[in-house]
């Protein structure tokens, strides 16, 4: 029988990278447990255990392992660029191994330690045309028909990213919702404020569709890095300073390449009652 956790519970472990925290379940041998009541249940910082993402570990065929991924408000992102470092690190550490391969809605992707401790993770290449990012209609994603000439880039999931002079200036609570739920995104969208600081050094501020402000957003650090690349800011390489640390991005021939700090803070066991409550 499937082991739902109806007995003994349902084991979890709390992550960060650079401050964007995950609660990560690892279902592999035993199929899925999330559903997007718990994922809505956990993610209440009050009420549950609280994370921007819930990371859900599952077999997959032809790589290590999988990965599915939950926004706090119960719905699905289709990448995560820093709980893929991070639960990439535990699979490398049980398996006593420097790279993985994994799976995700967005395909096959790699990940390795470097030698400092930081993972990098390649997280493919970014789309660039208006139909996979998504956008509602044909428009140019370099220039997007909205205040502040954003540029529109999709990392596996939707990101509207927007240049400004001052990151810290920018009223974030107020301006992101009104942009994730712009029709100009029929899947919401990813919205990034960013800062040049110098040609290698990027100042960055997100909301985060489906979660709200975060510390560090993996895949908005690759889109703000590809968008500076391709309006000519900065090279291929950069650094970015989110609120919670420090990420770097390589937008390389083979894909774009993240890196940044990894964190396992804590292990837990969800209670059998809040699992027959919550999901
Ligand atoms: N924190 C994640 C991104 C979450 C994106 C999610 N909010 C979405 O709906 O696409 C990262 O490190 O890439």
């Amino acid at each position: 029988m499937t082991d739902t956790g109806a007995k003994t519970g349902l084991p979890f472990m709390k992550m960060h990278g650079a401050g964007n925290d995950f609660v990560v379940i690892d279902s592999r041998g035993r199929g899925a447990q999330v559903t997007a009541g718990l994922a809505r249940a956990l993610g209440d910082r009050n009420r549950g255990v609280g994370f921007d993402q819930l990371a859900e570990i599952t077999d997959a065929e032809g790589a290590d392992f999988g990965l599915v991924f939950w926004n706090s408000d119960g719905s699905q992102a289709g990448a995560c660029g820093n709980a893929t470092r991070c639960v990439s690190d535990h699979v490398m550490r049980g398996l006593g191994a420097d790279a993985v391969s994994l799976v995700t809605a967005r395909g096959a992707l790699r990940a390795e330690r470097a030698a400092d401790g930081r993972v990098w993770v390649n997280m493919g290449a970014p789309q660039l045309d208006w139909g996979s990012i998504p956008l509602a209609r044909e428009v140019d994603p370099l220039h997007l028909p909205l205040p502040g000439d954003p540029v529109g880039v999709g990392m596996g999931n939707p990101h509207c990213v927007h240049f400004v002079p001052d990151a810290e200036a920018v009223d974030l609570a107020t301006l992101g919702p009104r942009i994730e739920h712009d029709p100009l995104f029929p899947r919401r969208t990813n919205v990034e404020f960013a800062a040049l600081i110098s040609p290698c050094r990027i100042r960055m501020r997100v909301w985060e569709r489906g979660t709200g402000i975060t510390l560090a957003c993996g895949s908005g650090a690759c889109a703000v890095a590809v968008a500076a690349h391709l309006r000519g800011l900065t090279g291929p390489r950069v650094v970015l300073q989110a609120d919670g640390g420090e990420l770097e991005v390589d937008w390389r021939d083979d894909g774009v390449w993240l890196t940044g700090p990894v964190a396992r803070v804590f292990d837990g066991v969800l209670s059998p009652e809040y699992l027959a409550a919550s999901r």
